[in-house]
């Protein structure tokens, strides 16, 4: 059983429970289930923006506490002031440490597109991350079959919400995409063996449709990297820990920034 398995089994399980203390009615009666998203597409594609998806996440399954003291609201305002195009916000609290109420505290701070850092199984998931002001989810196609890719990005579009698909190899990339999905991420990390490579991303960046925004998730840690990824169609650069694993993330951000 790979660590995914393990994630995968136990957010089923906890999704189940979330269901019973809050029915899919309780979400959409929050008050922000009816606020507008903000396109990440336009925030992250745009040529006059950074492209930096800067991400807050204590902690990971692959490098166990990355941040034990910053606070979400800091660092979520911090990245907005630094220049990010969009915020991630790890939701998972088992394997990240993160919670729903982490974004609701980086969404009272920052205008900026958030997306859902969680593992979607469930539409009920999909349906949460509207009720907390989330712009854009995140499905992970290592997690999913290609029809419930297919089916959540529906999901999702109906609610306004777009897409950002996670493959990390051609095969995935060919069966998972699909005209409601907005953005595609290519996970430089193996989310199987944990290992990290930025040459996933260039391997696949031509195989990516054009309508869709490219983005490079993790293991960035330098300018020299952006530049790169740039120079293979590359929009959107996720960093989360070559941020928070220093003291100020946010002070880290508008140095990275700074220097693009
Ligand atoms: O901390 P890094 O190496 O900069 O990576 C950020 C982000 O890409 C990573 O957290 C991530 C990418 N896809 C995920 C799926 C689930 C959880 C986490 C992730």
């Amino acid at each position: 059983m790979t660590i995914l398995d393990k994630i995968v089994a136990h957010k089923k399980i906890e999704v189940a429970a979330r269901k019973e203390i809050l029915t899919v009615a309780d979400l959409q009666s929050r008050p922000l289930f009816d606020k507008e998203p903000v396109s990440a597409k336009s925030w992250i594609g745009s040529p006059t923006k950074s492209g930096i998806i800067a991400e807050f996440k204590r902690q990971s399954p692959s490098k166990g506490l990355i941040n034990g003291t910053a606070k979400v609201s800091d660092v979520a305002e911090g990245y907005f002031k630094a220049g990010a195009s969009a915020m991630s916000v790890l939701t998972d609290q088992e394997f990240f440490g993160g919670t729903v109420d982490d974004l609701l505290a980086a969404r009272s701070v920052s205008p900026v597109p958030i997306i859902r850092k969680d593992f979607i199984v469930d539409e009920y998931q999909i349906i949460e991350a509207k009720s907390i002001g989330a712009d854009f989810i995140l499905l992970i196609a290592s997690c999913l079959t290609p029809a419930e890719s297919k089916k959540y990005a529906a999901v999702a579009r109906n609610l306004g919400m777009q897409v950002l698909l996670e493959v990390h190899n051609e095969e995935e990339l060919n069966a998972h995409v699909d005209p409601c999905m907005d953005l595609i991420g290519v996970n430089n990390r193996n989310l199987k063996t944990f290992e990290v490579s930025i040459e996933t991303s260039k391997a696949l960046a031509d195989k990516i449709p054009n309508e869709f925004v490219k983005v490079s998730e993790s293991g960035i840690s330098n300018i020299e990297n952006i530049k790169e990824l740039k120079t293979y169609g590359y929009k959107g650069f996720l960093i989360g820990e070559n941020f928070m694993k220093t003291e100020n993330p946010a002070k880290a951000a508008i140095d990275f920034i700074g220097q693009l």
